[in-house]
């Protein structure tokens, strides 16, 4: 017991968190110091790959429970093969009281962390890599979270809408939109996911009407996931950006035209591998509505997401060479 060092000690209600250092002498250790948390009884979980490692190890669960002891807790250790996003977030908030500001930072490290689990599980079944493909209604955030998602696996990133527009020389979405109608805008749709259909190792953001048409769905050629945004936190983002660059929306009023796109739309985004309900999500996090979800918290929840479905075997990467 003399090897284990215990650094911060909280106990709240019932649930302890203990920062251990590395103890010397035990040379399978890594330097690093782990947190420890007793999320239920019998169970202390160790976020992270350093707590899996040293989990994993006779010599560190010995150690971690000779300093479960110390916190006189009488809990075993196990090795929790991952964490999920609400976990984390259930420590943070009791070490940090109820500060919003926290809670968010900590899904930066937790991007970083996710998308090296997902790497992984991704490895394990293709040499190839995946693509992701984000689908959902018109601003639920298949941009701004998939360039997110993209960057943290070192994917490429693509809007299927500017890939249209690079077939008109650049015109934006709702010009083509307009001049051409939209079963030429929705053939070009299908055109440019035809193109990125062919490529691994990318995230795309798929255009809100895209997965309406049955045929699009052959180009949908990795794991899919739905943002499914509820339509008023839709119409919030929309008041905000402005409705000139959605035609559909045009002399319309967005709350009314969005509900009934979304009625109509919704059995066809319910095809998709992976639902990520925004509402569900922050609700999971206790934060206040789905406006306080960060691009980075939903992307956190998104490489989780796809590493389940691939886990679950909802998705099955192709053998390579295909
Ligand atoms: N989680 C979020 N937090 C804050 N703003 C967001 C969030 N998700 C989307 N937005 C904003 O809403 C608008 C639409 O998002 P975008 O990613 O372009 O949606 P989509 O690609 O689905 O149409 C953008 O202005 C974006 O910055
Ligand atoms: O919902 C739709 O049918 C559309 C959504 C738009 O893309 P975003 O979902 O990226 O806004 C764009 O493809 C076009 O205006 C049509």
């Amino acid at each position: 017991m003399a090897a284990v060092m215990l650094g911060r000690n909280v106990v709240l209600s019932g649930v302890s968190c203990g920062v251990i250092s590395s103890p010397r002498g035990c040379p399978d250790w890594e330097s690093s110091s782990v947190r420890v948390s007793l999320e239920r009884p019998g169970v202390a979980a160790l976020p992270g790959s350093s707590g899996r490692r040293i989990a994993a190890q006779p010599s560190g669960r010995w150690a971690l429970r000779a300093a479960l002891k110390e916190l006189s807790v009488d809990n075993d250790v196990v090795a929790l093969p991952t964490r999920n996003a609400l976990q984390v977030h259930k420590v943070e908030k009791r070490k940090s009281g109820d500060d919003q500001t926290g809670k968010l930072s900590e899904f930066e490290s937790l991007l970083e962390e996710k998308s090296e689990e997902l790497s992984q599980e991704v490895a394990l079944r293709s040499q190839n890599g995946i693509a992701i493909y984000l689908i959902g209604m018109m601003a639920s955030g298949k941009s701004i979270v998939g360039r997110e998602v993209a960057k943290a696996l070192n994917y490429k990133f693509f809007d299927s809408d500017n890939v249209i527009e690079s077939y008109e020389g650049g015109k934006p979405c709702r010009e083509i939109f307009v001049l051409l109608g939209e079963t030429k805008f929705r053939n070009l749709e299908t055109k440019a996911l035809q193109m990125l259909s062919e490529e691994k190792c990318l995230v795309v953001a798929t255009g809100g009407g895209a997965v309406c048409k049955v045929d699009n769905w052959k180009y949908l050629n990795g794991v899919t996931v739905w943002l499914d945004v509820p339509v008023e936190d839709l119409v919030r983002r929309l008041n905000k950006t402005g409705t000139e660059t959605r035609p559909l929306l045009s002399g319309k009023c967005a709350k009314s035209e969005l509900s009934r796109l979304m009625r109509e739309r919704r059995p066809h985004y319910a095809k998709a591998h992976c639902r990520l309900s925004l509402k569900a999500l922050a609700e999971n996090l206790e934060l206040t509505d789905v406006g306080a979800l960060t691009p980075t918290a939903i992307a956190v929840q998104v490489l989780e997401e796809v590493k389940q479905a691939l886990q679950q075997e909802k998705y099955i990467p192709p053998p390579s060479g295909h």
